[in-house]
């Protein structure tokens, strides 16, 4: 049916069930369609040339707004939790405490710094962030289609934002919900707005006020993309969903965590850095034949 579907790079434990959610949301029509997107990881690269790419947070983290001291701290926080994050050993729920716990250290660690609104866009700009190759046509053929792009993530949305801005998709049809910085009135970071976000509570309590499904609720038929296990439940809040086809990006320590994620994506895509997948699955789906 789609012939990307046979690279080396897909994985999917029950080929036949995908081709039929497939054909019936194609069949369903691209009106009913909604994607709903991670970020860090996702849609942006896991690495390049052997060197890993920086997440939202790592822009900041790594950048001249932070002092080497400070750099120091976020880099022990980020050897200590990352590891923990992709551990297969642990559960869901021993891993929340601790998930929680390096979001706000390293939440408090930048409020320390009195980072600068008007210095993010320069930040970006000198940094290593890269989007998924193939992603203009991600972003554009959603945009020229009308299917809403809702990006959810646990990164910074400031940042984030700036990244897709900077690329150029920042599209109208694109919305953005994430962690959000707070800044004083002479454009100094002061705190984060409202409830954290991290990896373990991407789900309908937190979009709950926002209205955001309740605007899409003719959409039953989701597109749902990540990169974490806990990414899955992005979706909770959809309103009467029909359809939901799940497609994974394992990036790393593949061996150890393929099983888990042939059981919880329909479509892994192992190691594989392009949206050259998901493409194909989009141009599918917004056919008319
Ligand atoms: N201080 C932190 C906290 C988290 N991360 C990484 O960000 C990713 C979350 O963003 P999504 O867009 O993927 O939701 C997560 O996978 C962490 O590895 C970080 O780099 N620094
Ligand atoms: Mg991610």
């Amino acid at each position: 049916m789609i012939p990307e579907l046979s690279s080396p790079s897909v994985c999917m434990r029950d080929p036949p069930r995908v081709e039929e959610i497939i054909k019936t949301m194609q069949k369903a029509g691209t009106s009913t369609i909604q994607v709903i997107s991670d970020f860090d990881m996702t849609l942006t690269r896991f690495a390049y040339n052997g060197k890993r790419c920086p997440t939202s947070h790592n822009i900041l983290d790594n950048s001249k707004l932070i002092s080497e001291e400070c750099k120091a701290q976020l880099k022990d926080l980020l050897n200590t939790y990352y590891p923990i994050e992709i551990d297969s050993k642990r559960t869901a729920e021993e891993k929340l405490p601790l998930m929680v716990e390096w979001w706000t250290k390293a939440h408090t660690l930048l409020v320390q710094q009195r980072i600068r609104k008007d210095m993010l866009q320069d930040v970006v700009k000198e940094s290593d962030a890269m989007l998924r190759e193939g992603y203009q046509l991600f972003f554009d053929h959603l945009q020229e289609h009308s299917i809403p792009l809702l990006i959810f993530s646990a990164g910074v949305g400031d940042v984030l934002e700036e990244v897709i801005r900077q690329a150029g998709v920042f599209h109208p049809n694109v919305k953005v919900f994430s962690n959000y910085m707070d800044f004083d009135e002479t454009g100094v970071l002061k705190a984060f707005k409202g409830e954290l976000i991290h990896i373990y509570n991407k789900r309908e309590g937190a979009l709950l006020n926002t209205g955001h499904f309740q605007e899409l609720k003719s959409r039953h038929n989701v597109l749902l993309v990540g990169d974490s296990l806990g990414d899955l439940t992005m979706a909770d809040g959809v309103h009467s969903m029909e359809n939901i086809l799940k497609i994974g990006f394992l990036n790393d320590k593949v061996e150890e965590r393929k099983t888990s994620y042939l059981n919880a994506y329909d479509i892994v895509l192992v190691k594989d850095e392009t949206m050259e997948v998901l493409n194909a699955l989009l141009l599918h789906l917004t056919s008319t034949k």
